[in-house]
């Protein structure tokens, strides 16, 4: 079916961005602007003549504004198919005119719960007439462009500029779909606020919304395709981020980062400086200092061959120190909550080196769901917002962990709720000194983690590796005391683990008959 020209369009929007520039333009180019209360307000102010919906339909806007647009002389406009004698001939009987072009944003619910309205105010802020709308037009793409986003007012003046028919039905059909994308998240916005309100956690249906952030060049590999998505949770990091400088981020880029600035936001800035640097969404080096610069040196030391082309975060602003040391072996990306003009300069240096700068530090203790594809579904579980305190700590052996033993084995049970299962990590004098993960026995993380000491020994010299006098971590239980005594083999002195096996009685003897001190945080920390 050819399209219409565009001569009558209909605006009723919230966000009045470009507005006036864009229905000045309509104006322009003959079309006849139809409008609701605020937006034909709005218009008028500027200048321009506007015919009101209320005209139209010969009811006046009413309930607050429940009912404005909801009328068959605008449904019908939207919805009657040009090409249908029966539409028309409706059209003509009932004196529907037709609309070529309809421009609605919603009201914008997702701001107004975000900023913590009272449930009344969120239920008002549920746009209606406006998704009917959207809807109506969408299907009837074949005779309605539709625009939901100011972005696209550009694209709809050159089709009225053109009238290429051709490239104007294709163009219809991108609108459309767009326009049942936004009304989808919209309306899985309003479900997920509301399932928060009552509580429910596993409600019957879930929609995620999210807008595109960003195409990517590819996914995981050059043969996948990617984008990535940021949703309206607004948690500090790669979504928030600001990009200083740098290479296009990746999809490995983006994920990675998003680990280590998980990771690093554990540690509170006003405590201690925090670094962690991330290979393949594991930590290659975690550690803490009185500075950056020091934070930093003790990370590297962990595993420096891993680090290349690694991600550095950080858990405070980036000072010129810091960027000095960072620069000097190859990093693909940093993120903090901000960096000085002096660090940036010398970041400046990289110029295929990313800086991110977040303006905070995400909650490690907020609340909030992470998701995961499965063939043919989707995993969905709060966060892991939880973090043993060392007063729960239980002392399971003969032997009680000094002070300095204590502080590592926090240190390091924090670091392993951030490493990929099976986990062991061995920590000393708040900096790790091998890391294990992701293999399917525990028995196996904890040798080559210990072996990764050894190596890291060699490289610099040192005549024995730093597991010597160690903490060592274990994200679960030792289901068995071997794993234990490849620990207490490596020469740490503490380990902190979760318990709860049932061969704890074994672990605890093995850990006693070594001379270990041995807590148990009662907490588990998985991740997959
Ligand atoms: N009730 C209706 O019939 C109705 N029709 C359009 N709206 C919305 O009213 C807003 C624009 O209102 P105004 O032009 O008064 O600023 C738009 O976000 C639009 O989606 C409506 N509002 C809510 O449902």
């Amino acid at each position: 079916m050819p399209t219409r020209k565009i001569t009558r369009a209909l605006l009723s929007v919230s966000d009045k961005t470009g507005l006036v520039p864009f229905a000045q333009a309509l104006a322009g180019h003959d079309v006849t602007l139809v409008s609701t209360g605020g937006t034909a307000k709005a218009l008028r102010e500027a200048g321009l003549t506007v015919v009101d919906v209320a005209e139209v339909t010969g009811s006046p806007e009413m309930m607050d504004g429940r009912v404005k647009t909801l009328h068959p002389k605008i449904h019908g406009g939207l919805l009657a198919m040009r090409d249908n004698a029966e539409h028309v001939a409706a059209m003509d009987t009932h004196g529907i005119p037709p609309i070529d072009l309809l421009v609605v944003n919603l009201y914008p619910f997702e701001a107004t719960v975000a900023g913590g309205a009272d449930f009344a105010t969120a239920i008002e802020n549920i746009d209606i007439g406006g998704p009917a709308m959207i809807r109506a037009a969408a299907k009837n793409h074949a005779g309605v462009a539709v625009v939901v986003d100011p972005e696209d007012y550009d694209q709809v003046l050159e089709e009225i500029a053109t009238h290429e028919a051709a490239r104007r039905a294709a163009r219809r059909r991108h609108l459309a779909a767009k326009a049942f994308a936004h009304t989808g998240a919209y309306d899985g916005a309003i479900a997920t606020w509301f399932a928060e309100e009552l509580g429910v956690t596993a409600p019957h249906k879930r929609v995620i919304g999210g807008t595109r952030a960003a195409k990517l060049r590819y996914g995981e590999n050059p043969h996948q395709w990617a984008a990535f998505y940021t949703t309206a949770e607004q948690r500090p990091g790669v979504a928030t981020a600001t990009q200083v400088q740098g290479k296009e981020l990746s999809y490995n880029n983006l994920n990675d980062t998003d680990a280590a600035f998980e990771l690093v936001a554990e540690f509170d800035p006003n405590s201690s400086a925090a670094v962690a640097i991330i290979k393949h969404a594991n930590p290659c080096g975690v550690a803490v200092g009185s500075t950056l610069a020091e934070a930093y040196t003790k990370a590297l030391a962990c595993d420096g061959v891993s680090a290349f082309g690694g991600i550095v975060a950080l858990n405070a602003t980036l000072d010129a120190e810091a960027a000095e040391e960072i620069v000097k072996i190859f990093t693909e990306v940093i993120i903090a909550p901000n960096a000085s003009d002096e660090a940036k300069a010398i970041i400046a240096s990289k110029k295929n080196l990313r800086l991110l700068l977040t303006g905070a530090l995400p909650d490690p203790r907020a609340e909030g769901l992470t998701y995961r594809a499965l063939a043919g579904g989707f995993l969905v579980q709060s966060r892991d917002n939880r973090l043993v305190d060392q007063d729960a700590l239980k002392v399971v052996t003969k032997r009680k962990p000094s002070e300095q033993e204590l502080a590592d084995m926090i240190f390091a049970f924090t670091v392993a709720k951030h490493v990929k299962s099976n986990t062991i990590v061995y920590a000393k004098d708040g900096a790790t000194v091998g890391i294990g993960a992701g293999q399917m026995s525990r028995v196996d993380s904890a040798r080559i983690a210990a072996r990764k000491a050894e190596d890291a020994a060699e490289r610099s010299a040192c005549p024995s590796p730093l597991t010597i006098g160690s903490v060592a971590a274990s994200d679960a239980f030792f289901p068995f005391a071997d794993g234990l005594q490849v620990v207490a083999d490596a020469g740490a002195t503490a380990v902190i683990q979760p318990g709860g096996s049932m061969r704890d009685d074994e672990v605890i003897a093995a850990a006693d008959a070594a001379g270990l001190a041995m807590v148990f945080t009662g907490m588990r920390h998985f991740r997959h």
